[in-house]
């Protein structure tokens, strides 16, 4: 590697996508800095390269160099991939903030809406930022999971910033031959893309879970990310996004994947699971859940009607039973398909 392109860069957060994010970044040549708040994993990075809890039987680079110490962490580094779940952003924001002697770009790769403020995760990071510690934000999104990212096999992701600069050294810091990087200037469409289709990717669960087939299956992504685009676009974001790597593709690969946290969930609740159950046996985060509380809200707030996500919120939240949840939607008034196009063509800015 031509030594002016190496950097050091810190991934905060040593959970399934960090590591593998961490492994992308060392294949690059990058002196790669892995902050975890578990000091027991942390040990097990730098005396087995090995991350068994979260990423059993991969075998780490030898650039990747785990901390506890955030402060340490960040010496020296002008970017931080910040890869913990939504519902930790604040704190870890805030820790930044405290521990950063220089600016930093940070990188989001989370996939989540806060409940309540109803804020995205850039949103989230910008509010709680001290611009002297954290000069950009981006974010990266798209069809990945953890555990097809560090068998090197081929994956393609996004990055958006409101300073697209700032993106595109995102861009130029990720990309390989195995993880190819694009840009999208639609920050909106980005990560409300990325975060909804948890919702669907747990419906598909169910829908999977109850024992139903591809019928079922292709007109939940169809319905649901009908129901994503008429919200987003009324949020501001471009349709078109929708139909690009953090809309339809990220749908596709959690709606589908046995990797997926989200499918996997709802695959139990689909089998008569209870949330609880199927949240502990997952061990890792499940986004879908607070973001489909989010989803609710968002779509009482702008009136918009999202009834996969009613449903959902209904099953999670209200323990409606997950057939009647099916037998509501499948009974709903008769409508055009072509409404929903034009509403969301309406949108459109
Ligand atoms: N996994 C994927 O394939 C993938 C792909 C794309 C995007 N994402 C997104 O990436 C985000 C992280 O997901 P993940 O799959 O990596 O989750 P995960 O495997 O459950 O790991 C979460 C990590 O965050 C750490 N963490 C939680 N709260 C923290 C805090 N307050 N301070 C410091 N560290 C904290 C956890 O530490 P402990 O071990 O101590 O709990 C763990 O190391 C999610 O928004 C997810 O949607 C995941
Ligand atoms: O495993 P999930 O369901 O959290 O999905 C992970 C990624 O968002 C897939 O792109």
């Amino acid at each position: 590697m031509n030594m002016d392109l190496k950097k050091k860069v810190t991934v905060a957060g040593a959970g399934s996508w960090g590591t593998a994010l961490a492994m992308v970044l060392a294949d690059n040549g990058h002196d790669v800095k892995l902050w975890g708040n578990n000091a027991v994993q942390i040990e097990e990075i730098n005396q087995t390269h090995k991350n068994k809890k979260y990423l059993p039987g991969v075998e780490l680079p030898v650039n990747i160099v785990g901390f506890t110490d955030l402060a340490e962490a960040l010496e020296g580094v002008d970017t931080v991939i910040l890869a913990v779940p939504t519902k930790a952003i604040r704190e870890v924001v805030q820790k930044i903030n405290k521990d950063a002697n220089q600016p930093v770009t940070v990188v989001h790769v989370s996939k989540g809406i806060e409940p309540d403020s109803l804020l995205r995760i850039s949103e989230i990071i910008e509010q709680e930022r001290n611009e002297e510690k954290i000069s950009d934000i981006v974010v990266l999104s798209g069809p990945s999971h953890a555990e097809e990212v560090v068998l090197r096999h081929p994956t393609t992701v996004t990055v958006s910033s409101k300073n697209m600069e700032a993106a595109a050294k995102v861009q130029d810091l990720f990309i390989n031959q195995n993880f190819r990087v694009y840009t999208n200037p639609d920050l909106i469409g980005v990560e409300i893309g990325g975060a909804l289709k948890n919702i669907i990717a747990l419906a598909a669960g169910i829908i999977d879970g109850l024992g139903y087939g591809d019928n079922a299956k292709a007109a939940l992504m169809t319905r649901g990310l009908a129901e994503i685009a008429r919200l987003g676009t009324v949020m501001g974001a471009n349709p078109l996004t929708f139909s690009g790597l953090t809309g339809i593709g990220d749908l596709i690969v959690t709606c589908t994947s046995v990797h997926s946290r989200n499918w996997r969930a709802g695959n139990m609740l689909g089998k008569g699971y209870t949330l609880e159950q199927a949240l502990d046996a997952m061990g890792m985060v499940v986004e879908g859940v607070r973001t489909t509380k989010a989803g609710y809200q968002l779509a009482e707030k702008y009136n918009v009607k999202m009834p996969i996500t009613v449903a959902l919120y209904k099953v999670l939240f209200e323990h409606k039973d997950v057939q009647a949840a099916v037998d509501s939607l499948m009974s709903r008034d008769k409508k055009s398909e072509m409404e929903d196009l034009v509403d969301i063509l309406h949108s459109a800015k």
